[in-house]
C-alpha cells in the first residue's frame, strides 16, 4: 500500500508520515523544500524523538519523496497511490491542485479504484477546501468521474511541533500526545483503517474543539506573549497573569463549544487543563514566531479566533478576551512573516478599525470589531504608559 504525502515538514514527517508508516503504508513525500526531497529519497529513513522525560527515538523507514514542483511526478505519484493526505499549510492546497487534477485523471483514464484525499490543516473543512481547489482544475465530465471514486474526507489534526533546529534535516522532535480524527461518513465502505486514527461521523464537534480550543490557547499565548516581549511559548507560560488572560479566552470559546456541542462542561475543563499543560512542555521550545505565524490567516472569520467569538456573541455573551487577543494579534511584527508584514502596513496605513474591518471581512461596525478596537486602544494607551 502506498501513501502519498504532500508536505514532508514538521507534521508531516512527525505526526502523519509516522503513523501512516506504521500502519504499513509506503510512505511517498512529495515537497518543494529541495534538501527534504534529496535526504528522504537517499536515505530512506527518518527519526522522530518523542518530546518527554524518555526521550523515546522512533525509526521511521520504507519512506521516499518526489519534488513537488514536477507536475508529471506528482500526477504518476497520484495515479499509483492508495491514500493521499497533505500538511501543507491552507493557503498552500490551491498549488498542490494542478497535480492532483492530472492524477485523478490518469486514474479515471486507468479505471482505478477509489481514492482518499485527506487534508491534515489547522483548518475547518480542509479536505472539502482541497476538493474545491482540485475540481477547478477538471472538466465536467471529469468531476462525474471524480465524484465516483475520490472522497475528500475533512480532519482534525493535533500534535504539537515546532519548528526544528536538528543538524539532521530530516530529525523532528514532537510532542507526545496526538490526535488524528478523520470524517467517516463521507468515506467509501470498507476502507482501510489506519491505527491510531480516530473515525467519527460528524467531524464538526471535534474540529471546533480542537481549533477553539488548542489553536485559540495557542494563539492567545503567543500573542500576549509577544506583547510582553516573550520570545517562546514557555516563557509565555511561566507568567501567572499571561495564564490567568488565555484561561479567560478558553473560558470563553468552552462556554461556546459546551453549549452548542453539548460536551460535559466539567470533562471540558479538564480537557483544557491537559492542553495547558501541553502548552508549557519543558522538553519543548516552541517559538512565539511560528504559534503567531500568518496572522491574516488567523483573523479570518472561520478560523480560531473570530470564529468562537462570533458563536459567543451569537450565544449572547460579550468575548472580551478573544476581543483583546484580537487587538494583540494586529501588534504581531514579525517582518520576516509576510503576513504580518501586510498587517503592519494597513495597520500604519489604515488604522486598526479598517483593518480588522478588511481581514476579518466583518463591517466596520459589527458589535465584534467594536470591541475588539476598544481593546486595541487599551492596549495602545497601556504600551505609551
Ligand atoms: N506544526 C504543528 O504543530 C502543527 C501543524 N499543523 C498544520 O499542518 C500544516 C503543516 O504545518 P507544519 O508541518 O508545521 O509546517 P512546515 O512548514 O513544517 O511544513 C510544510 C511543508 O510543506 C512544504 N510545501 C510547501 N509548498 C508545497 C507544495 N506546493 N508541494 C509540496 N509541499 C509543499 C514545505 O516545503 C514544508 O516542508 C499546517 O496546515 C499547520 O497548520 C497542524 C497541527 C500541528
Ligand atoms: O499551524 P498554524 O495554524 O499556523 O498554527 C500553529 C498551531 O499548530 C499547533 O502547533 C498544533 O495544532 C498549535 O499548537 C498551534 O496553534
Amino acid at each position: 500500500m502506498k501513501a502519498l504525502h504532500f508536505g514532508a515538514g514538521n507534521i508531516g514527517r512527525g505526526f502523519i508520515g509516522l503513523l501512516l508508516s506504521r500502519a504499513g503504508y509506503e510512505v511517498v513525500f512529495s515537497d518543494v523544500n529541495k534538501t527534504l526531497v534529496d535526504a528522504l529519497r537517499e536515505r530512506g529513513e527518518y527519526t522522530v524523538t518523542l518530546a518527554d522525560d524518555k526521550q523515546e527515538r522512533i525509526r521511521v523507514a520504507g519512506v521516499t519523496a518526489i519534488d513537488g514542483t514536477d507536475l508529471a511526478a506528482v500526477a504518476s505519484a497520484v495515479a499509483e497511490a492508495d491514500l493521499v493526505t497533505t500538511a501543507v499549510g491552507v493557503n498552500i492546497l490551491k498549488h498542490i491542485a494542478p497535480g492532483l487534477a492530472r492524477g485523478i485523471e490518469r486514474r479515471i483514464a486507468a479505471g482505478a479504484g477509489p481514492l482518499h484525499l485527506i487534508a491534515c490543516e489547522n483548518a475547518i473543512g480542509g479536505s472539502a477546501q482541497l476538493k474545491a481547489h482540485v475540481y477547478g482544475h477538471l472538466d465536467e465530465e471529469t468531476r462525474r468521474g471524480a465524484d465516483a471514486v475520490c472522497a475528500f474526507p475533512n480532519a482534525a489534526v493535533d500534535r504539537i511541533v515546532p519548528i526544528q533546529h536538528n543538524e539532521d534535516p530530516l530529525a523532528v522532535t514532537v510532542e507526545p500526545f496526538y490526535e488524528w480524527a478523520v470524517d467517516a461518513s463521507v468515506m467509501f465502505p470498507d476502507f482501510k483503517r489506519i491505527e491510531g486514527v480516530h473515525y467519527v461521523n460528524d467531524l464538526t464537534p471535534y474540529i471546533e474543539r480542537k481549533l477553539f480550543t488548542v489553536n485559540t490557547g495557542h494563539a492567545s499565548a503567543a500573542y500576549l506573549g509577544n506583547l510582553k516581549g516573550y520570545e517562546t511559548i514557555q516563557q509565555a507560560m511561566a507568567d501567572d497573569a499571561l495564564v490567568g488572560e488565555v484561561r479567560a479566552v478558553l473560558d470563553e470559546t468552552g462556554a461556546v463549544i459546551v453549549r452548542k456541542h453539548g460536551f460535559d462542561p466539567e470533562a471540558h475543563r479538564h480537557y483544557i487543563d491537559t492542553i495547558l499543560g501541553r502548552f508549557r512542555n519543558p522538553n519543548l521550545t516552541d517559538e512565539i514566531a511560528r504559534v503567531g505565524r500568518s496572522p491574516i490567516r488567523k483573523l479570518s472569520p472561520n478560523d480560531r479566533l473570530v470564529g468562537p467569538a462570533l458563536l459567543a456573541l451569537e450565544q449572547g455573551n460579550e468575548p472580551d478576551a478573544l476581543a483583546k487577543v484580537m487587538a494583540a494579534a494586529l501588534r504581531f511584527d514579525y517582518p520576516d512573516d509576510p503576513e504580518s508584514a501586510e498587517l503592519q502596513r494597513s495597520l500604519a496605513d489604515r488604522g486598526a478599525g479598517a483593518t480588522l474591518a478588511k481581514y476579518t471581512t466583518l463591517p466596520p461596525e459589527h458589535p465584534l470589531l467594536l470591541l475588539a478596537l476598544k481593546q486595541f486602544e487599551a492596549l495602545a494607551a497601556e504600551l505609551q504608559s
